[in-house]
This record gives structure tokens, C-alpha cells and sequence, in this order.
């Protein structure tokens, strides 16, 4: 992922402002205070919003000009799964993507299963989806993106909402992920072990590098009241 001169306003506000990064790290966090840009930034990587200025290219692609193409190579889960799921029940939620993509109906029965299974969720296939626990419905809203197989994968604040047992979950699952991952987040145990993490503040990069520097940044930025 390339980002290149970006700045982007909200009418007159400015919230990015001359960001240029270069993102191949397998693993990417994006953490800063409350309203610094960040929740913007990770919108702007799958095309979801095209910058004011500058340019984000994946692979080779613009989203500004192939923003569709770059939407099926970058997943996108937000921190709030309730938006995400728009089918009644789990399996249909799952199917939902690869049925609108055109996948052939045996292919997505195979997926579906074989996803379900992948996220502990087999026993939960008929549920109604907005009955899952909170914990679930994120499981499920991941595993909605990833069956659809995208080469990286945005998650916006994706634990944020989540108890102790279901960050350590979703935690996981992330560190075990193959593809490409950028994620927000305030939690800075999740991203502890990320091999770069980068820092937002006032809508610039202020500090990016090694997980352990960066939040020593952050951290001596934000000292005890
Ligand atoms: N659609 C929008 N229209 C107008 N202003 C917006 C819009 N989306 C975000 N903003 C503003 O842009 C600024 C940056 O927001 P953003 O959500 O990117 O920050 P963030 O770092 O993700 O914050 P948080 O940690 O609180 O989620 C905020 O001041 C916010 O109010």
C-alpha cells in the first residue's frame, strides 16, 4: 500500500495533513488520541473514502480511479459488527459476499462451511445473527471478510467492544492471520507484537517504527494526571 502527499478535510476541517507512507509489513498498527485521524486513514486504504489530495495506490491500483477492484483486494472490519451483518443468520451472513460476487452455489455452501468451522461458529449456523454475543458478532463479521479471501485486511478498533476472553480471541486470530493486516486500535496489547506501528496525532505521522518504540512514544506523550 502506497500513500502519497494525503491530506483530506472534512469541509473546512483538515484531518489529514501530508501523510506518505509506504505500508509491506505483514503486520501494521495505526494507534493515537481520539480524533487524530486515524479511523480516517484506515477508510481511505480500502477506498471506502478518496482522499482530498494525494493519492493511496494497493497493489498498483488507485482508489480514486479503481476504487472497486481495490475493495475486493482489502477487506474492511469495523469496530462495530451490528453494522456489518445484514443477514438474519450466521451461515447467510457468511454466503452473502461470495452470492454477490457470483460464486457458484456448491462453492459457496463449501466456503461457508468450511469459514464457519475456521471461527468456532458451526454450532451457531442458523442462528439468528443478531442473537450472537457481542464476541461472536465481531467472529462473525470477520469471518464474513475473510471468506472472501482479500489479500490485506483493515479492522478499525476490532476489540474495542470485546470482554477479556473475546479480545484474547480475536487477538489471536489476527497475530494467526496469512494476509496483510492494518490495524486501529487504543489497544495496545493487541498490537504490542506488530512488526510496525505507526502513530497519529493532530492528523500527521509523529512517530512510526518497531511496536516497542512507537508506544514508548505514545505513552511519554500522554504522562499520568
Ligand atoms: N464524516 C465525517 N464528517 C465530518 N467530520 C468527520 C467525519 N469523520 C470524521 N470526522 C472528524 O475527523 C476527525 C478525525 O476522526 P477519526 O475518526 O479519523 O479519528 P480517530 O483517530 O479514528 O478517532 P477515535 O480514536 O476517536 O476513533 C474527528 O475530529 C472527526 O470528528
Amino acid at each position: 500500500m502506497e500513500v502519497t502527499g494525503v491530506s483530506h478535510r472534512f469541509g473546512d476541517r483538515r484531518v489529514l495533513n501530508g501523510v506518505d507512507l509506504t505500508l509491506e509489513e505483514h503486520r501494521v498498527a495505526v494507534i493515537g488520541s481520539n480524533g487524530s485521524g486515524k479511523s480516517t486513514f484506515a477508510r481511505l486504504l480500502n477506498g471506502l473514502l478518496v482522499p482530498t489530495e494525494g493519492r493511496v495506490e494497493v497493489d498498483g491500483l488507485d482508489t480514486r480511479e479503481q476504487g472497486k477492484a481495490v475493495r475486493r483486494r482489502v477487506g474492511f472490519v469495523f469496530q462495530d459488527p451490528d453494522v456489518q451483518i445484514i443477514m438474519p443468520t450466521v451461515a447467510e451472513d457468511v454466503a452473502f459476499g461470495l452470492k454477490h460476487r457470483g460464486v457458484a452455489r456448491d462453492e459457496v455452501a463449501e466456503r461457508v462451511t468450511a469459514t464457519l468451522a475456521a471461527y468456532g461458529l458451526e454450532e451457531f449456523r442458523d442462528h439468528p445473527a443478531h442473537l450472537l454475543s457481542g464476541g461472536q458478532k465481531q467472529l462473525l463479521a470477520i469471518a464474513a471478510v475473510l471468506v472472501l479471501e482479500p489479500a490485506h485486511v483493515v479492522f478499525d478498533e476490532p476489540t474495542t467492544l470485546l470482554d477479556l476472553r473475546n479480545r484474547r480471541l480475536v487477538t489471536r486470530l489476527i497475530q494467526d492471520l496469512p494476509q496483510r493486516v492494518v490495524v486501529v486500535s487504543h489497544d495496545l496489547e493487541l498490537v504490542a507484537d506488530f512488526d510496525r506501528v505507526i502513530l497519529f496525532e493532530g492528523g500527521r505521522v509523529v512517530a512510526d517504527g518497531p511496536a516497542a518504540e512507537t508506544i514508548a512514544t505514545y505513552v511519554a506523550m500522554h504522562p499520568p494526571l
